[in-house]
């Protein structure tokens, strides 16, 4: 909508009222102007007469803005301007974008121009009112370059680039001011950040110097972790060493300020510099501000990153690369190889004895004896090697850039063992360390990652199975078991999925009553294509691979569900015994899902003992006892397996919650011959007599073992001699013939 302002002649005419027109127009603080039909200035208020570098406003009438301004400003002013006189239509607030007349440098003026007529409706030129609005542009300017700089954070975008347009952003902002960031490193050294509008020689020169307390503006900055405000480059002690650098570009002041992490680290400096001497103003002070924030969020993001980055491919104990960098190193490592020809071998170091200090000396002397281990590897192999973490205690070794034959990888071999067997002290305790090595290399033994890392695997198995303390390159036969084994992993799995899986259940036989007062549940597998597998086949993989853990649930769940199933059924009740396996112990949550099944199956927990080994429980006694006691707490009864077999300590057991000792069946086996075995089993059942103990004896088969046994004394025994591992229904069958129940119907022979 046009919108024509009528001056009336005779209110300009009066000296009086065009006094006070004109103090008027002087007082508004915007650009007031008024031209005629060739855009000549009329009036000007005193605003326009002084942004055009005049005293009066004589001085600018009938100048056009070709008098004053550059020529493309001008043609665009001069456009409009006779657009609004020839059509009488407005402009209103229109922002524009102009050159300073005076100054040169761009400003922003909101415009609004309007047609003028006389008293007859004739336009006769126009009025014109703009207003700076420059600094309100630069806000807002600054506002949409912060969001796009936090933006460029949240996406990741490379450091450099992020700081970069921080600095130019602020360099937008300000007059004669040039950015720099320098990032600070481990070694208390500054390096280059951003720094787009320094001379690159200059960069280049302060590039890397370390930080100190008169070290320029920077370095200092950096050192004091406070800002350093240097005036005069020229006079300021501070910058003695760096003075002549800093003239020969120029500089005469720069600003520093530390870039602090929310921990309050030094992360680096945000620096500004300008050619003039002069402290910063209070802006420029304000930017320096946001600035160093911004610097310390994009700088500690991208720290956080590399961290993360590095977990992702380190084992955090030794730093050594993890599994994950290792297939992608191997994986380049057999690309170069495509190209020159060389062999790549995989070589899997696993230790020995390792879990003997780890389990005597704890986990601290462990980490220690890995570490050690890892630096000696280290030593052993070339630059352009790779010793990696992969686990526990096992190690891979990636040999590179090896001639066609293993002879090198021999040589290299034996120098692996000889720098990990040296003795080591840990704890004031001396150590020799063996290990176990297996070799593949490519391409014979495999041509990717994953099939040369799981030869190397099955061939350090292969040395681990012929004694330990040596090393085996994969071959065909090694290939021919590691499937096997591959194959029977996966069948467990399958097998759980696919109910494959059943119990029976030994009897347990009190030898003063000759009543079954227990049952050891025992697994049995039955593989759709192979038949009956034995536990001694499947049980050690299963605790290898951690699968004995899913299976070790459904056992307990299925042996407590049986019980209670014989409880219901009117049958005295007895206890089940369950093997547990380290795995399983050494399970967090394994405790809480024992109470949870026996309250899932509702068996009481009187009638439940857990099997553990002694070797089981010596690992960490403190932590088995405290397992244990909590259970025990609960009702559930604890029996130490294959005892005799393992190494005790007399004081540990003695604090173990065990209600009973199982005499391993090696001694029983041959107690009509062996004097030895005698002695043995006539020493555990005096022993578990005295810790107050039952003690059971495993695997008795012959009438004379039961003579012996009964003869010391011996509580309860299990073995053919009763019963073989019978189904539930034998059980069952078994325990109907022993009625009728005990008067008190307390559970059979516990005590
Ligand atoms: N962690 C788990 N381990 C389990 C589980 N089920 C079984 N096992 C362990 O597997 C090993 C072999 O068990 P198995 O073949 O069942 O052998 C047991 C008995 O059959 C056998 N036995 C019993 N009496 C006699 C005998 O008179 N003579 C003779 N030659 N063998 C006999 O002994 C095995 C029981 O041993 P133990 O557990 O030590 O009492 C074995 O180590 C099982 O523990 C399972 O669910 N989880």
């Amino acid at each position: 909508m046009s919108k024509i302002i009528k001056l009336s002649r005779a209110e300009l005419t009066g000296p009086k009222e065009r006094r006070l027109l004109r103090a008027m127009v002087d007082q508004v603080p915007d650009y007031l102007f008024v031209k005629d039909l060739d855009c000549r200035f009329v009036i000007a208020n005193e605003a326009v007469v002084r942004i055009n570098g005049f005293d009066t406003p004589d001085e600018v009438f009938g100048k056009t803005d070709f008098d004053l301004h550059d020529a493309a400003s001008a043609e665009k002013f001069f456009e409009i301007e006779r657009s609004v006189i020839k059509s009488g239509d407005s402009i209103i607030d229109m922002e524009e974008r102009v050159v300073d007349a005076v100054t040169g440098k761009e400003k922003w003026l909101l415009t609004t121009k309007v047609a003028m007529s006389d008293d007859e409706g004739v336009v006769i030129g126009l009025v014109g009112i703009s207003r700076d609005i420059t600094a309100r542009k630069k806000e807002d300017s600054l506002r949409d370059e912060q969001a796009v700089v936090v933006e460029m954070i949240a996406l990741n975008s490379p450091l450099e680039v992020v700081l970069e347009r921080l600095v130019r952003l602020i360099e937008s902002q300000l007059d004669g001011i040039f950015g720099s960031i320098l990032l600070l490193d481990e070694t208390g050294h500054l390096t280059h950040g951003a720094a787009p509008s320094l001379p690159q020689e200059y960069s280049r020169a302060i590039d890397g110097i370390a930080i100190g307390a008169n070290v320029g503006s920077c370095g200092s900055a950096a050192y004091r972790r406070e800002s350093v405000i240097v005036a005069d480059i020229a006079t300021d002690p501070l910058w003695n060493d760096f003075r002549d650098l800093a003239a020969l570009h120029g500089l005469r002041s720069c600003w520093s300020t530390p870039i602090l992490s929310h921990q309050g680290n030094v992360l680096g400096t945000f620096a500004m510099y300008s050619a003039s001497v002069r402290c910063p103003t209070e802006i420029e002070t304000r930017l320096t501000r946001m600035s160093t924030r911004t610097a310390a969020i994009a700088i500690e993001r991208r720290l956080a990153e590399d961290q993360i980055s590095f977990m992702a491919h380190h084992d955090m104990l030794t730093g050594l690369p993890n599994r994950s960098l290792l297939i992608d190193r191997l994986t380049q490592a057999i690309l170069q190889t495509e190209r020159h020809n060389p062999w790549v071998s995989v070589v899997i170091v696993d230790l020995d004895n390792f879990k003997l200090v780890n389990d005597s000396l704890g986990h601290t002397a462990g980490d220690a004896l890995l570490k050690e281990v890892s630096k000696r590897m280290l030593d052993c192999v070339r630059p352009t090697d790779a010793v990696m973490r992969l686990d526990g205690d096992e190690f891979v070794i990636l040999l590179t850039d090896l001639p066609e034959n293993t002879d090198a990888i021999s040589a290299t071999l034996h120098k692996l063992r000889t720098a990990i067997g040296e003795p080591l002290t840990i704890k004031n305790q001396a150590f020799h360390i063996t290990c176990s090595i297996g070799v593949s290399t490519f391409p014979q033994d495999g041509t990717d990652a994953e099939t040369l890392i799981a030869n190397a695997d099955a061939a350090m198995y292969k040395a681990k199975a012929a004694g330990r303390d040596g090393f085996q390159f994969f071959t065909g036969e090694i290939n021919f078991r590691a499937h096997a084994r591959l194959a029977l992993l996966e069948g467990i799995r399958k097998g759980i999925a696919r109910n494959e899986f059943h119990l029976l259940y030994q009897p347990q036989v009190d030898m003063k009553t000759g009543r079954i007062f227990a049952v050891e549940a025992l697994l049995r597998w039955t593989h759709p294509s192979l038949g009956l597998i034995s536990p001694i086949q499947f049980i050690p993989l299963a605790e290898e691979t951690g699968l004995i853990v899913p299976l070790g649930d459904w056992v307990l769940e299925e042996a407590c569900r049986q019980n209670k199933e014989w409880q219901d059924a009117g049958l005295a009740p007895i206890t089940v015994c369950v093997n547990v396996s380290a795995r399983q112990f050494q399970d967090l949550n394994w405790p809480s899902r024992v109470l949870r099944t026996l309250d899932e199956t509702g068996l009481p927990a009187e009638c439940l003992e857990l099997e553990l080994t002694e070797s089981l429980v010596m690992r960490d006694v403190d932590q088995a006892v405290k397992i244990m006691k909590d259970l025990q707490s609960a009702g559930v009864a604890f029996a130490i397996d294959d005892f005799g077999t393992g190494y005790s300590s007399l004081s540990a057991l003695k604090t173990l919650p065990v209600s009973r000792l199982k005499l391993d069946q090696s001694f029983v086996r041959n107690l009509a011959e062996d004097e030895d075995d005698r002695t043995i089993a006539a020493a555990v059942i005096s022993l578990g007599q005295k810790l107050n103990m039952k003690v059971i004896a495993e695997g008795v088969e012959t009438d004379e073992q039961v003579t012996f046994l009964r003869n010391n004394n011996c509580d309860e025994m299990q073995g053919f001699h009763f019963s073989k591992p019978i189904s539930s229904e034998g059980i069952e069958s078994l325990l109907q013939a022993q009625e009728p129940k005990t008067s008190s119907g307390a559970i059979e022979g516990r005590q």
